[in-house]
């Protein structure tokens, strides 16, 4: 089976997939009468319909047996979803270019420092979360609202991938 390459998370590389949030390198502004940064709309929440409504969780996520073998991925084709990191620690993405279904040639993977979030946009083909640590938190922006808001595809065995972060080149 065929190894992913993890690459940095950065917001040039992943710009296919949505946004990386993040503070590092990024513009600001000052506010609070200057003792604050605001790192400003790094990304915009997308929803579909007038009944939608942008919400605010907090994703409580296990970490998964590694190696991982990435079957399937899921897409959410009416809104954006987001997810930040809470603890500071690195996690994976794995992800795909919005279309009717993805194509495992086009899956990608990329390692959050732990102080980067991903925004994916509507329709992007992504794994569910992905915690390095035993466990982790993240808070997540996506979309609420009616109709059916998460498309699965389970590739065939031959187009499977292993996801192991072993493999990470620790520069
Ligand atoms: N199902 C759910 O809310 N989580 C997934 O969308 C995910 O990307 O983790
Ligand atoms: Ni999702």
């Amino acid at each position: 089976m065929r190894t992913l390459t993890i690459e940095p998370l950065t917001a040039q590389a992943f710009a296919p997939f949505g946004e990386v949030i993040e503070a590092e390198g990024r513009d600001f502004f000052m506010i609070n009468n200057g003792s604050t940064r605001r790192y400003h709309r790094q990304a915009e929440v997308q929803t579909s319909g007038p009944d939608d409504a942008a919400i605010i969780s907090i994703f409580r996520a296990t970490a998964l047996p590694m190696p991982l073998t990435i079957g399937m991925l899921e897409r959410h084709p009416l809104g954006s979803q987001a997810f930040m990191p809470l603890r500071g620690q690195p996690f994976l993405i794995v992800v795909a270019p919005p279309g009717e279904q993805p194509h495992s040639s086009q899956v990608r993977a990329f390692l959050s420092d732990g102080r980067q979030g991903v925004n994916y946009g509507k329709g992007v083909w992504h794994h569910p979360v992905l915690c390095l640590a035993a466990e982790d938190d993240f808070l997540v922006i996506d979309r609420a609202g009616p109709g059916n808001n998460c498309d699965e595809h389970f590739f065939a065995e031959a187009e499977h991938w292993l996801l192991d972060p072993a493999s990470v080149h620790r520069g």
